[in-house]
């Protein structure tokens, strides 16, 4: 399923007027109809419940008077507030709320504080609350009377269905522009945005609810826009068939050169996480003086002493080896718990450089190429690399406000940039390609963010991989994946899951796509 931006589901908008003659007011009836199903559906039956709905000038605006319109012909008590005077209302919107008029509907002014107190007395009886004041076309900063609005929806403690975009939200970034509406549910046009998958707009969306407006489904898999939701159906169409005559060489070989003292956690969770998303062997390459720790930790997982400068820390002398690992291995992880030494940071760099298996490089093993990307772009190896945005402030530059501000454009840059597929991790994780496609993941929550996710994402990343599946698919396909084991292992409980909860998830989160 395409993401739209803003300006371009304004531009489906016109084509959908100029090429196809789909009026914007067929367009409009078909919005505010579903938005008034919503309402019914949350409420069990519109009939005599009392709904307030907020309107902008605008189209949104637009929509909210057809569902006024719509809830109204199901029984409800319906009250409109107009946020401004209705002369300001131009176009679509206007035949609806003329029609609204002609019905008999009382539309109430909003324009100073008075009206905001009326405003706020009536969602004290309501059952529930529409957001129709601002959608995609939204700029600058909520402010004013709307601002006051916002905060009177919020206080009033009653279900919240949004319109397209929960107003105050940034559709394209998902950023709180002033203040924004928090709603329970949100049901949007034709596609999903952007910020409607990223925090904090994820949020204040609530459960998100794609509706079919009538738009030409050519229009809404325009190549053109270059940004997809990551899906459950998309996933099991990537993920590798598990045969019946399968043997552990068909599951691939992962090699992993991870670990230094104090993070040997990090190489048993991406190692593990390897074997536990299908791998059928993996082997760590860990200092020397770390192996008989490995040893004990690890029982699946082989483990390869590697040369070490001091203990526990890989410099040059490991290089070697490392490449002999890597030539009989379908893809080389590199980097979970891998300390920041001055002579592992060399390794790392010598060893981008000189592999050619596909790469999946995390962590220290990104940190190790802060300032020296130049071996990503010497490589012939395609690399995935999955920094969270500190990491990518590191190894670009950009500085983290701007990366957090704008994760698509900024993983975006960072693929075209360096040559490699760039995941950039965190709520609506982003998976770019060095062309400018990227992919928004929709799995996940708030309990992965605990130490050592990170290492179980590159050992399933890698783990796809070597069962076949093209970096590409690889990195959607084990975002994914790693997302819904996290669902699956937290359950209700947001907080207190351990990185390693994630490991028995991953096979239940593989079942759950294949019906099992
Ligand atoms: N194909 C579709 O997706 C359809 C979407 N519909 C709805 O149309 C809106 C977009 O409508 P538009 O008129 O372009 O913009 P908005 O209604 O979101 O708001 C613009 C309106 O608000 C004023 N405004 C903008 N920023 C601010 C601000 N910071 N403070 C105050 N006022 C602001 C601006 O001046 C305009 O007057 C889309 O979201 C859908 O809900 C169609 O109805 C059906 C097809
Ligand atoms: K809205």
């Amino acid at each position: 399923m395409k993401i739209a931006t803003a300006p371009e589901m304004r531009r489906i908008d016109e084509r959908a007027a100029n090429e196809y003659g789909l009026a914007g007011l067929a367009l409009m009836e078909n919005a505010g109809g579903e938005v008034a199903r919503k309402v019914a559906d949350i409420l069990g039956g519109a009939a005599d419940k009392k709904v307030c709905i907020f309107c902008g000038k605008g189209n949104n605006g637009g929509d909210g008077f057809v569902a006024a319109r719509h809830l109204a012909a199901r029984g409800a008590k319906v009250k409109v507030f107009l946020l401004g005077v209705k002369t300001a209302v131009g176009g679509d919107a206007l035949a609806n709320l003329g029609i609204l008029l002609k019905m008999g509907a009382e539309v109430i002014e909003i324009a100073g504080e008075r009206d905001c107190d009326k405003a706020a007395l009536a969602t004290a009886f309501a059952d529930c609350l529409v957001d129709a004041l601002l959608g995609t076309g939204f700029s600058g900063e909520v402010s004013g009377d709307l601002a006051a609005v916002v905060k009177i929806i919020n206080a009033a403690g009653k279900p919240v269905v949004a319109v397209d975009i929960p107003t105050g939200i940034d559709a394209d970034t998902g950023r709180v522009r002033g203040v924004a509406v928090s709603a329970a549910h949100t049901v949007t046009f034709g596609l999903p945005k952007p910020g409607l998958l990223f925090q904090p707009g994820a949020a204040h969306a609530g459960t998100v609810t794609v509706v079919d407006i009538g738009l030409p489904a050519a229009l809404l898999a325009d190549a053109g826009m270059r940004q997809n939701a990551v899906t459950a159906t998309l996933v099991r169409r990537l993920l590798p068939p598990r045969r019946p005559w399968a043997h552990k060489g068909t599951g691939g070989r992962v090699a992993l050169v991870a670990g230094s003292p104090g993070l040997t956690g990090a190489a048993a969770l991406a190692s593990m996480a390897a074997v536990r998303a299908g791998a059928g062997l993996v082997t760590v390459g860990i200092a020397a003086g770390l192996n008989a720790i490995m040893e004990v930790k690890l029982t699946e997982v082989m483990t390869k002493p590697l040369p070490e400068e001091t203990c526990g820390i890989i410099g040059p002398a490991a290089v070697e080896e490392i490449a002999a690992i890597a030539e009989t291995a379908d893809v080389l992880a590199i980097g979970p718990g891998l300390g920041r030494a001055a002579e592992t940071v060399d390794a790392v760099r010598e060893i981008v450089r000189n592999v050619r298996c596909p790469l999946v490089i995390d962590a220290d093993g990104l940190n190790a190429l802060a300032g020296h990307t130049e071996s990503l772009l010497e490589t012939e190896a395609l690399a995935v690399l999955t920094p969270h945005p500190g990491e990518l402030a590191r190894l670009t530059g950009r500085p983290l406000p701007v990366i957090n501000a704008d994760r698509l454009g900024a993983a975006r840059d960072a693929a075209t940039g360096l040559g490699a597929i760039v995941v950039l991790k965190g709520p609506g994780t982003v998976i770019a390609y060095p062309d400018g496609e990227a992919f928004i993941n929709t799995t996940g929550n708030a309990a992965l963010a605990t130490g050592g996710t990170g290492d179980v994402l590159t050992g399933v990343i890698a783990a796809l991989v070597a069962q076949g599946l093209t970096s590409h698919d690889a990195a959607v396909a084990g975002v994914y994946l790693h997302g819904l084991a996290g669902e699956l292992a937290a359950g209700a409980r947001l907080a207190g899951m351990a990185a390693g909860d994630l490991l028995p998830a991953l096979p239940a989160a593989i079942a759950s796509l294949h019906g099992g």
